[in-house]
């Protein structure tokens, strides 16, 4: 239904997108996690038709945005990061205000107004001003703003940003009820927040995508990348020859030291499920290098988040679902 391809954004010398494309079926809700400056809200707002794109193309429902921007924006409703509210408006007026902008029937306006407003909790401060009331609020009537109209695709950016922690688990349950007939794009720098409710996570770094699957995939495909944690007494070079002679070690990440320190902290990542404890213990045994310290790091969503973003994990193409998609 939405259909990213390559899509790249420049801003001058500077790539805020880098050849960027995904796929989004209808119903499903997706979550992109990046930190700040990966991209997202670039590509949200490429997607929205908000800024242009500098090359590629974005589809919605086989509509290109370029060609057709008037029928893609009608079926997009979008809460940008600072919901675009007009202060001085009491709720309900805005809300009308909307749904003459959206070009909502005039028959249909009265009902969905107040669906909508029952929907994200409003009702209670129709009459209020918007600039009176609370952040959560405010969210929540930018909410009802994006969903004015019932479009298909509903895009948030960071919709849960600033709010307090009430707030945040209020929003998110709204999200949730919008998922069950809506498809939902949201952007969050937060994993729990994506995992709560996306059922897909894309983590964006660089404008680039890192990796795509769902939520319990990438907690289940990262323990296959096992860590193990050691603390070794000996010299550096004679453990870095203990473990070249270990079959199945894919990656070495040394903890900074002192010059010339006798410890050294490292983590080791297996290739797959291996579990190379033994081997390490008598290869480190025969070198006569203590092994001072020994665990095995399994990784939440929060430690693949870090990895993948500080690209000191690197998934190969076959461990990445949006090149199994292409095949
Ligand atoms: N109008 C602009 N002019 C120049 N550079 C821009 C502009 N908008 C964004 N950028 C740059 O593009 C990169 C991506 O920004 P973007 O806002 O898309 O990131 P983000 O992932 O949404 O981050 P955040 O979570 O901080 O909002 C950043 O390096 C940003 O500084």
């Amino acid at each position: 239904m939405i259909e990213v391809d390559n899509l790249v954004k420049k801003y001058g010398s500077h790539v805020a997108v880098d050849h960027l494309s995904f796929t989004v079926e209808k119903g499903e809700v997706i979550g992109f996690l990046g930190p700040n400056g990966a991209g997202k809200s670039t590509t949200m707002n490429i997607i929205t038709g908000y800024i242009p794109a500098t090359e590629g193309s974005v589809k919605v429902n086989g509509h290109d945005i370029n060609e057709n921007p008037k029928k893609v924006k009608r079926s997009i409703g979008y809460l940008p990061e600072i919901p675009p509210l007009y202060p001085d408006m009491k709720v309900k007026e805005y809300l009308k205000f909307v749904a003459d902008i959206k070009k909502v029937e005039k028959a249909k306006q009265a009902k969905m107004m107040e669906d909508i407003m029952s929907l994200t909790g409003i009702k209670d401060m129709e009459q209020r001003l918007i600039k009176n009331l609370s952040k959560g609020y405010k969210q929540r009537v930018g909410l009802a703003g994006a969903i004015m109209g019932y479009p298909e695709v509903i895009i948030l950016d960071e919709p849960t940003v600033g709010l307090d922690p009430v707030q945040i688990i209020e929003i998110r349950d709204l999200i949730k009820d919008l998922a069950k007939t809506h498809t939902v794009i949201l952007s969050s720098h937060i994993l729990s927040e994506v995992s709560a409710v996306c059922d897909k996570v894309m983590i964006i770094n660089k404008g680039k995508l890192i990796v795509s699957d769902t939520p319990d995939n990438l907690v289940e495909r990262m323990q296959n990348q096992r860590g193990i944690h050691l603390t070794i007494k000996g010299e550096r070079e004679v453990v870095e020859k203990a473990f070249s002679e270990i079959e199945g070690i894919k990656d070495i990440k040394w903890e900074e030291e002192p010059e010339e320190s006798e410890m050294h902290s490292l983590t080791i990542y297996t290739k797959e499920t291996e579990d190379l404890r033994e081997n390490i213990f008598y290869k480190l045994a025969k070198y006569q290098c203590p092994i001072m310290e020994l665990s095995m790091m399994t990784m939440s969503l929060e430690d693949i988040f870090l990895e993948v973003t500080k690209e000191k994990i690197e998934l190969t193409p076959e461990e990445c679902s949006l090149e199994k998609e292409e095949e």
